[in-house]
C-alpha cells in the first residue's frame, strides 16, 4: 500500500474519532476578548441563556443564546473554500483560517474571493515551478493561492476579449501591495511564455485587453467580542 493511501486512512479515522466525540455534545463558539473565539458545548439552556463549559479549562460560562455560534464539525477542519462551512458564522470562519494558517495555507477560498493572511515571512509560494503548477488549471485543481485568482483573470481575459478588474482590498499591512506583485509576477511569467510561442503580435492571445489591479483600504475587521457577552 502506498503511502499517501496509509495516510489518507489515517486521516479519515482521525477525523472519524473526531466526529464521534463531536456527536456527544452540543459544540459552539463562546466569544474571548483575548482570544477571539474558544471552544466550548452547552450544558444547559434555560431563558435564552446557555451555560457553557468551555473545551479548555472546564470552566463554565453563561452567556446569552444569541452570542453562542455554532461549531461545524470536525470534517470541515481547513476547508479550502469557506462558502463550504454548514454554519457560516464569523467564529467558524476565524477557527477555519486559523487552522490553515496554523498549517502554512495563507489562502483560502470565500465564494469568488480569496482571503490572504499575511505570513509575515517569506514562503516558497510563488517560484517558477508554482506558477507552472497553476497555469491552465481549473480553480479546484490546486489549493487556493493568489495565482489561481490572476489565472482566472487572464483566461477570462482570452475567453470574453474583454478588460479584467482585480480588487485587492485589506487594512493597512494586511499584504495588499505583495498580493499586488504576485498577481505582476505570474501574468509577467505567463505572457512572457505564450508571446514566446507567438509567430507575430497580431497573433497574441491578448492584444488590446488589460488586467486592472484596484486597491482599496479598510480598516480592520471586528476582532474582540464584546464585553456584556462574559457573565
Ligand atoms: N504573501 C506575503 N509573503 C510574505 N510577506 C508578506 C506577504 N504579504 C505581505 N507580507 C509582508 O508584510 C509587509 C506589508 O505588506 P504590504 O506592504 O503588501 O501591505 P499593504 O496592505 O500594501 O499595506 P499599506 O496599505 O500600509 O500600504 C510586506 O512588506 C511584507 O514584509
Amino acid at each position: 500500500m502506498s503511502t499517501p493511501r496509509m495516510s489518507q486512512n489515517a486521516e479519515a479515522a482521525r477525523v472519524a474519532a473526531l466526529q464521534a466525540e463531536f456527536n456527544e455534545k452540543k459544540w459552539v463558539w463562546v466569544p474571548d476578548e483575548r482570544d477571539g473565539y474558544l471552544a466550548g458545548w452547552v450544558a444547559k439552556e434555560e431563558n435564552e441563556v446557555g451555560e457553557v463549559v468551555m473545551a479548555a479549562g472546564g470552566d463554565i460560562r453563561r452567556l446569552p443564546l444569541y452570542a453562542l455560534s455554532k461549531m461545524n464539525p470536525p470534517k470541515f477542519d481547513r476547508v479550502e473554500d469557506i462558502a463550504d462551512l454548514t454554519f457560516l458564522n464569523e467564529a467558524s470562519v476565524v477557527h477555519n483560517l486559523r487552522l490553515r494558517y496554523g498549517s502554512g495555507a495563507i489562502y483560502t477560498y470565500s465564494g469568488l474571493f480569496l482571503v490572504a493572511i499575511n505570513p509575515y515571512q517569506s514562503l516558497p509560494l510563488y517560484s517558477d515551478s508554482i506558477i507552472q503548477q497553476y497555469r491552465s488549471r481549473r480553480r479546484d485543481e490546486n489549493p487556493p493561492h493568489i495565482f489561481a485568482i490572476a489565472e482566472r483573470a487572464w483566461v477570462n481575459m482570452g475567453e470574453e476579449r474583454e478588460n479584467q478588474s482585480i480588487l485587492i482590498t485589506g487594512e493597512s499591512g494586511a499584504g495588499k501591495t505583495e498580493s499586488t506583485k504576485k498577481v505582476i509576477q505570474y501574468l509577467a511569467a505567463i505572457a512572457a511564455d505564450a508571446h514566446s510561442h507567438t509567430p507575430s503580435p497580431s497573433h497574441f492571445p491578448h492584444p488590446v485587453a488589460f488586467i486592472i489591479i484596484f486597491f482599496r483600504r479598510h480598516h480592520a475587521i471586528y476582532w474582540p467580542a464584546r464585553k456584556e457577552f462574559h457573565s
